[in-house]
């Protein structure tokens, strides 16, 4: 079998891609396809931690959230994030994957909270860690917290996987003229407020010289073939 080309990855998982086809919330068919998508890189070797984003379920509560203060409801955005991790990592025990939920905000009864050295261990226990509730802090989105957690575990490469198959010069779609960038600079991506990843998460990457490959969620295979080294999406680098 070919060699991984990587030892650590992040992996970044869109939360709003959880829906499939819904209107919001978590669609078992296409939570189920994630997983063994995940799994299948996990039983290869690779130190796999994830972050999820929230978008599924605080699409859903948004109408009401209209009005409110921004920290209260960037934290019921952080918890979306905690139902989506405890949602993978129950799917991943049911494929028999051992996954650990680490919380950035404490909430002890219901998942263990973040401490770098156990994630540690547990990654080189070949335990998938899903990191919950983003950065812990208002103001910040999942993409930032997966440049900061993949940053901390000394991950090779973060690896977002969303619904679209990289980074275009605007939102494929909105605009079906995009064309796709197989690869882009962070500079040139912050330069053209390129809406795919915010500019904190951008911005962190390239200080700490993390690459980010961008690629389709929604392509069977995709995320192995990029694992194993082969051209898949949008590398965006130094
Ligand atoms: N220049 C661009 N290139 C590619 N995609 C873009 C671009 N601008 C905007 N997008 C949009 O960005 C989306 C990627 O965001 P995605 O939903 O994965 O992230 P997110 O905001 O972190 O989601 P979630 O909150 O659900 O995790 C794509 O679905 C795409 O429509
Ligand atoms: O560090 C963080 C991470 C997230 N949030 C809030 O949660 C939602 C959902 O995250 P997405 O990255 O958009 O999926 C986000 O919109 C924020 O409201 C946060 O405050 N801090």
């Amino acid at each position: 079998m070919t060699k991984p080309a990587y030892k650590r990855v992040l992996l970044k998982l869109s939360g709003e891609a959880l829906m499939g086809d819904d209107p919001f919330g978590i669609n078992r068919a296409t939570i189920e396809r994630m997983v063994a998508d995940v799994a299948e890189v996990s039983r290869m070797g690779v130190e796999l931690a994830i972050v999820i984003g929230g978008g599924n379920i605080f699409r859903g509560v948004a109408p009401g959230a209209q009005g409110m203060d921004r920290a209260t409801a960037d934290y019921m955005g952080m918890l979306a994030t905690v139902m989506n991790s405890l949602a993978l990592a129950d799917a991943m025990r049911q494929v028999g994957i051992t996954a650990r939920v680490m919380s950035a905000i404490a909430i002890d009864q219901v998942v263990e909270p973040y401490v770098r050295p156990k994630a540690l261990q547990y990654l080189e226990e070949g335990k998938v860690v899903v990191f919950a509730a983003g950065t812990g802090n208002p103001f910040f989105t999942t993409d930032t917290a997966a440049a900061l957690r993949g940053s901390e575990i000394g991950a090779e490469i973060v690896l977002k996987a969303t619904k679209v198959d990289g980074v275009y010069t605007a939102d494929p779609k909105k605009d079906p003229t995009a064309t796709r960038f197989s690869t882009i600079s962070f500079d040139e991506a912050i330069s053209r407020h390129l809406q795919v990843m915010d500019a904190t998460a951008f911005a962190l990457c390239r200080d700490q010289k993390l690459p980010i490959k961008v690629f389709s969620i929604v392509k069977p295979g995709a995320l192995k073939n990029l694992i194993l080294g082969e051209d898949e999406g949008t590398l965006v680098h130094v």
